[in-house]
Parts: C-alpha cells; structure tokens; sequence
C-alpha cells in the first residue's frame, strides 16, 4: 500500500530521516516508534507530501506520490494530530463533513457516514452531531478527530501520537476502540508514538527508528524474541521482564486445556498482551465459568511457586 525507497529527508547538515527502505502492507496497523527526534513524524508527513523528500521515493498504491494530484491524495489518506483542531464555529458534523463534501458527496450520504461512524466511536449519533466542539471533552474531541480522517473512507490513516495528550484511562479506551475500529473496516494504519506499550498493544508490526534510520521493523514477538541489536533490547528494555513473566506464564498455567484465549500454541505476543495490558481475563470454557483472573493473582501464585490458579 505505501512503500518507501531509500528515502532520506536532510535539513542542513543533518539526516532528519536516512536512507529509509520499507513496505506497509494493506489493511496493517503499523507503528513507527523511537525516541524523541528519531524522525517518526518527518516519515510520517513525507506520506502525504506535508514535507517534501530529499532523495529517495515514496509509492501509494505502487504510484509515486509525485504523480497524484494533492488534494486527491490527501482525500484518501486521512491524517489525526495529537491537537486535533476541530473548527470552534462548526457543528460536530459539520467538521466532519468537510472532506466529503469537497468530494462533493451527496448530503444524505454525508449524514449517514457521519452518523454511522460517530455512533462506531462510541459517541452517538442524535446526541453529538449537533454539538459544538467546545461542548465535548478531550477524548471526544479525539474521537472526532478519528472519525473526521476516515469520513471520506480513505485506504490509508496516518496518525501522529493522537492520544498522547489524554488522560491513561481515556487513552486506554481510545486504543481498544482504536483496535476494535479497526478491526471492522480495515484500513491501513501508519501510527506514530513514543509509548513502547501503546505499540505493542496496537501494533500488527513495530518499525523502531533511531537518529533517522531504521534499528527494526516486525512483529511485536519479534522484538521480544530476537531483538536485532542493543539499541532494541535496551528500548524495549521494560517490556523484556514483561515478557519472562508471560513466557513463564505459558509453561506454568494451568488455563491451556481450559482458557478458550491461551491455548498452548496461542502467539506467545497474544498471551503477552492479554496479560499485561488487560487487568482481567474472564476464563470460561464449553459454557462454564472458571472464575477471573488478573495479572496480580497470576503473579502471586507463580511467585508462590504453584500453579494451582
Ligand atoms: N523544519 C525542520 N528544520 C530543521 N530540522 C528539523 C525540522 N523538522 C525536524 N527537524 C529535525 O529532524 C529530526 C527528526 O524530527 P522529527 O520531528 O521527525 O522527530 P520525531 O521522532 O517525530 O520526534 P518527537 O518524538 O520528539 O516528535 C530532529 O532532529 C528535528 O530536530
């Protein structure tokens, strides 16, 4: 869907992104993650051509993004910032409604997208369309932001840290949404963020950049299992001992005939994830109820040395 070839961005002297080479496929929720000047936004933005390249190309849809006119790009790459600014004097559905109507959609099919992607958001429809946006909180105003870049129904979302100015548990919500979202109408998704955990609960692959190049690109588990050099293993340094304690997990848990999520050939990032980045697991099998557990039992009675969970 978007392929980058040897691209590099340099302001003055320096190398802002170095000879950058790798593929995005269709309908993947790809994480760009790294430290703070790492490159991660200047990637992003030379996607829809808000900073141009100085060598190198970028394809969209195997065609150079040279090639296209500007406006059609950008209607069909949808962009969330981490300060949405929703126009103060416009309704909710108003500000939504601006890409599609300069694709000139008809109205009626304009107030069924809105009202059909509002109500997914989580915002529903007759309550919120003909809001302002001063009458919303922060992570409503995200989640409008979020609706207005897929409006138009573009293949292809770019987001730049768009929760990072939230609150943890609106931020956690927004992710699941995110995830559940996305799950449904399976767009490409190109992310930006520095939260190692926001990558790896989102992330069907992780790129990790360092002073403008590229230290990784996979799978979440790959960045577990084989962690390409220091720079990785030191990054993902926190998520390592996360890891022991979920492969301890596997070998340990007494769940693997019952737990209809962990099974003994589950993906080793899915029990990872089930585990640290939800506090709950409700384990039921053929109907019956095993009971809940959470991270902090499992723990203790690992620690314990049993694994009579
Ligand atoms: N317009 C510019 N002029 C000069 N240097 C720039 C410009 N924009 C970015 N840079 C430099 O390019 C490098 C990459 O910046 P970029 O914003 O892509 O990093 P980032 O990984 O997104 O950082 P952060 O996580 O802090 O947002 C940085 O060293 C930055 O100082």
């Amino acid at each position: 869907m978007i392929k980058f070839d040897d691209v590099s961005k340099i302001y003055g002297e320096k190398h802002a992104v170095d000879h950058v080479s790798m593929e995005i496929k269709e309908g993947e929720f790809f994480v760009l993650i790294g430290p703070s000047g790492c490159g991660k936004t200047t990637t992003l933005k030379m996607i829809n051509r808000l900073i141009p390249l100085s060598s190198g190309y970028i394809y969209f849809k195997d065609q150079p993004i040279s090639s296209y006119k500007l406006d059609e790009m950008r209607w069909d790459i949808g962009y969330v910032l981490q300060q949405i600014a929703l126009f103060p004097h416009m309704t909710i559905r108003d500000n939504i409604a601006q890409v599609p109507l300069m694709k000139k959609w008809a109205n009626e099919d304009i107030d069924s997208q809105v009202d059909k992607l509002l109500n997914m958001v989580g915002l529903p429809a007759e309550q919120y369309r003909n809001r302002m946006p001063a009458e919303l909180s922060g992570g409503q105003q995200q989640r409008v932001g979020v609706v207005r870049a897929l409006a138009a129904d573009p293949p292809v979302i770019l987001m730049d840290e768009p929760f990072s100015a939230l609150d943890p548990i609106s931020r956690e919500k927004l992710q699941d949404d995110l995830l559940k979202l996305q799950s449904e109408i399976n767009k490409t998704i190109i992310f930006v963020t520095h939260d190692i955990t926001e990558a790896f609960k989102l992330g069907d692959r992780i790129c990790l950049m360092n002073e403008g190049r590229i230290e990784q690109i996979g799978a979440p588990d790959d960045f577990l299992r084989q962690p390409n050099n220091d720079f990785v293993r030191s990054f993902i340094g926190d998520m390592s001992g996360k890891v022991s304690f979920a492969e301890d997990y596997m070998v340990n848990s007494p769940f693997d005939n019952r737990c209809p999520v962990i099974q003994p050939d589950t993906k080793m990032e899915t029990v990872f994830k089930l585990l640290q980045l939800h506090e709950q697991l409700n384990v039921t099998s053929s109907g019956k109820h095993y009971g809940a557990i959470t991270r902090s039992s499992v723990f203790e009675r690992l620690s314990e040395g049993g694994n009579h969970l």
